[in-house]
């Protein structure tokens, strides 16, 4: 499920090192961003995600310098550019719209920060071939935008992005527009034509699909404060809170005060279940009774078998009880629903080799061990 990100790159590459030092901006009352701190690694893929609204383009902006923040420091290559304009930064930037000159041809909408920087014609053309050939469009230098696809054009805007050889890449929702497909060919294209190019990128999205198909890194924001920045591997398996497990994959929440049985093993009420608690895998400080948890429960660790009659029956360390309301198939997976009795539901994945036979409406046993559950908190 993961993807190797590892890869080989030249000692010359551009790439630049990005510092966010306590980065806040407000809006009068709205804290936007509100005291964000990261390091970016020269060449690696960062992806801002987070809900709308959670400040994910202002603080594009502020990185970009279209924005001056309220508070903190921006740091290109441990140089503060905090107050440096946009122009001056060295930075490629691809936004959701085009944002291509319509009147302009494809050539010249490439070459403008080219010219904006007065380099010469033949060199400019040079240069555009280049960068044209390097998002698959040889040859598309006379085309207007109007007479290219979506996908074209922000392969033309990736293009215009590229072309001064700028040592960072932030991108805004980038492939927001386009439609599936799509939006996969391009996310592996622009992963590519980065490694190629070392650059270091920062990307902005809510689909955290791409989030995890692409980065090195995820900064996990909500209400303008940062979640929590880490892999996306690190992140799907050991959220920092609720709010992060929810927001990487699917998964099971089960809240509620722990409590420690007679014989010292500490679990977390359930009605019609039994839920124990491994203290070791607590992503913060170690759980103890009386302390308010979130046990998170990722669907592909939870088994299910019929109830009942000549089915299981209720026991061991990690049980539930519920009613299987629906039974989905999702290409080489299945996604099972189960109702429990107080109203809440659990997510079951399984693959669709060694079928479940239950049909919706049967009593099931749901079980899981506590070593694949994830101990944290909410907020
Ligand atoms: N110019 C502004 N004036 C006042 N409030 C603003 C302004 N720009 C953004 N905000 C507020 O700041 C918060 C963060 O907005 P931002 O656009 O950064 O979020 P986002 O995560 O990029 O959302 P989306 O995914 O919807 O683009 C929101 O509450 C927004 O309403």
């Amino acid at each position: 499920m993961f993807t190797d990100k590892s890869r080989s790159r030249g000692a010359d590459a551009p790439g630049a090192g990005l510092s966010l030092e306590g980065i806040a901006k407000h809006y009068g009352s709205v804290r936007a961003v509100d005291d964000v701190s990261l390091t970016i690694e020269p060449g690696q893929f960062v992806t801002l995600l987070g809900a709308s609204g959670s400040g994910k383009t202002t603080l594009l902006r502020v990185i970009a310098g279209f924005l001056e923040p309220s508070a903190g420091r921006v740091l290109i290559d441990g140089r503060d550019v905090t107050s440096v304009p946009v122009h001056r930064r060295n930075i490629g930037m691809v936004f959701q719209s085009y944002a291509l000159f319509p009147h302009l041809s494809v050539a010249r909408n490439i070459a403008f920060p080219l010219a904006m920087r007065g380099m010469r014609k033949a060199e400019r053309r040079a240069l555009v071939t280049q960068a044209l050939e390097s998002v698959h469009l040889p040859g598309y230098e006379d085309r207007m935008p109007a007479q290219l696809s979506g996908g074209q054009r922000q392969r033309v805007a990736l293009a215009r992005a590229i072309v001064s050889r700028p040592s960072l890449l932030l991108m805004d929702e980038p492939l927001g527009a386009l439609d599936r497909r799509l939006r996969e060919v391009l996310q592996v294209e622009i992963l590519k034509l980065s490694r190629e190019l070392g650059l270091t990128v920062v990307n902005v999205t809510h689909d955290q699909e791409e989030a995890f198909t692409m980065s090195d890194r995820i900064a996990l924001l909500a209400d303008g404060k940062l979640v929590q920045y880490a892999s996306p591997e690190e992140i799907y398996t050991r959220p920092v809170s609720d709010v992060a497990a929810g927001f990487l994959g699917e998964s099971n929440l089960l809240r509620g005060v722990l409590t420690r049985t007679a014989d010292g093993r500490l679990t977390l009420p359930a009605e019609d279940g039994h839920v124990e608690v491994d203290a070791a895998t607590a992503v913060r400080a170690k759980p103890d009774a009386g302390d308010e948890v979130v046990v998170v429960v990722r669907p592909w660790s939870v088994g299910v078998e019929r109830l009942g009659r000549d089915g299981a029956e209720p026991g061991g360390p990690c049980w539930l009880r519920g009613r299987l309301s629906a039974v989905i198939y999702a290409g080489d997976s299945q996604k099972l629903i189960v109702e429990r009795p107080d109203g809440s539901e659990v997510v079951v994945r399984r693959s669709m080799d060694g079928q479940f036979e239950a049909e919706p409406g049967e009593e099931v046993l749901l079980t899981w061990s506590s070593r694949d559950a994830v101990v944290t908190t909410a907020g």
